[in-house]
């Protein structure tokens, strides 16, 4: 096949996050602190000459096809789509696509299918011209999924930019353009509506960072600002494994939370107060020792008021009893119940302390990640090679990130 014997293709690429500080919390109008991470999802999208859909999420084991005349395009008039939560959605419309998703007993699966058949809906009915032609569209990610890294925010960020790019509301170089901002609000709006039908009630941090990447400070209703003075920091993150789903636990908070207001409100409240304090600790830029003082003294005391909403989990403690024995501070990050943990490590701390502690992490069954953090956000590129989508499937992490140096 030569290269003009190819459609249209294009990668795009979207970061998981850590919560430093503020999960939970944030649902509830409190400040979060949080940062890119240098795992990412990634995502192509190739235009077809047949009318064919085609998903592709080998993550979570599901290849669907439809043809165009399937998908519920312009069936139902749906003004008001920005505004409305999804589980509002018009009754017409949520049956086809309950009847498109066809996958009852996976909620993974069916979160994810949904998650993009309700984008390109939505999205598709905002634009000039009616929509269609087939799409291949496939999302690999080198995030673990649901363990509190943002998997499902990269996932939105992911399909989100290629549906913008796909019906014209977007340039593929986006990034380079002069309406570059305005062109990320649209991608993280629609992010957000995708996270709203996985999670159901999502602050919108993961997806920011997601979208903007770096390191950020994030309030619901009021978006984020950057974190001035962030410097890098050395960060341990521990999967777990324990599989948990962040609607639920977000939603058991919100029912504790409705139960006990009194009690709860403060909690959040002290939440907000650590978020604040790193953000002014950075500020401050002081010197990396003490910053880490003031850093690993807000670590155990998140985590503590987080164990106490009811969001960690035996596996977690397990982390931290590991970690604290070679004197790291670690706190749960994302949703809790299981997934990650977040270890902190001083600039001091040697590597044979490191390799024990990694020792013995793995010897738990836990996997760990070390990997960077604040770095880009959404990206896409135009493919001009023989790749495919099964090149995406096999291509290794430096081999994906060259495409977007
Ligand atoms: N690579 C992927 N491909 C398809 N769907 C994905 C992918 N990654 C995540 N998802 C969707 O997101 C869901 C996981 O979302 P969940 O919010 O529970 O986890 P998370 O985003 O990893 O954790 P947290 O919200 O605590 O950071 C999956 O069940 C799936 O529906
Ligand atoms: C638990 C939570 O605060 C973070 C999940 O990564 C939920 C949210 O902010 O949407």
């Amino acid at each position: 096949m030569t290269t003009t014997d190819l459609n249209e293709r294009v990668l795009v690429s979207a970061p998981g996050k850590v919560i430093l500080f503020g999960e939970h919390s944030v649902v509830y109008q409190k400040t979060a602190v949080a940062a890119s991470l240098g795992l990412k999802s990634y995502l192509y999208l190739e235009k077809r000459q047949d009318k064919v859909i085609e998903l592709v999420l080998p993550d979570v084991k599901v290849h669907k096809t439809w043809t165009i005349d399937q998908i519920p395009l312009r069936l139902v008039s749906y003004p008001d789509s920005d505004t409305r939560h999804p589980t509002n959605m018009p009754t017409e419309l949520k049956s086809r696509l309950d009847q498109l998703t066809q996958i009852k007993q996976d909620n993974s699966q069916s979160q994810a299918i949904l998650a993009f058949l309700y984008l390109f809906v939505i999205m598709e009915a905002k634009c000039q011209t009616p929509f269609d032609q087939g799409f291949t569209l496939c999302v690999r990610s080198f995030l673990p999924v649901g363990a509190g890294l943002g998997s499902s925010a990269s996932y939105s960020v992911a399909i989100a930019t290629a549906l913008l790019i796909l019906v014209g509301e977007i340039p593929t170089d986006f990034n380079k353009s002069e309406l570059r901002e305005e062109y990320l609000i649209r991608i993280n709006e629609y992010a957000f509506k995708a996270e709203e039908v996985i999670h159901g009630n999502p602050s919108g941090v993961d997806n920011a960072v997601a979208t903007y990447g770096g390191a950020k400070t994030f309030m619901r209703g009021q978006g984020f600002a950057t974190l001035e003075g962030f410097q890098s920091l050395r960060l341990l993150l521990t999967n777990t494994k324990v599989p948990r789903s962040t609607n639920l636990l977000v939603a058991g908070v919100g029912e504790k939370r409705k139960t006990y207001p009194l009690i709860i409100e403060p909690m959040l409240e002290s939440m907000n107060a650590i978020a604040l304090h790193c953000r002014d600790a950075f500020k401050k830029s002081q010197d990396k020792s003490a910053l880490m003082d003031e850093l690993e003294d807000l670590v155990g005391l998140n985590h503590c008021l987080l164990e106490g909403l009811g969001v960690s989990h035996p596996s977690l403690e397990k982390v931290r009893m590991i970690t604290a024995e070679s004197g790291l501070k670690t706190k749960l990050t994302g949703a809790g119940g299981g997934g990650c943990a977040v270890t902190f490590i001083r600039e001091d701390v040697s590597q044979t302390v490191i390799d024990k502690v990694l020792s013995q992490l793995k010897e738990e069954g836990f996997d760990c990640y070390q990997t960077n953090v604040g770095g880009t956000g959404a990206d896409a590129v135009t493919l001009t090679n023989d790749e495919t989508k099964n090149w995406l499937l096999e291509a290794n992490r430096d081999t994906l990130e060259h495409y977007f140096k």
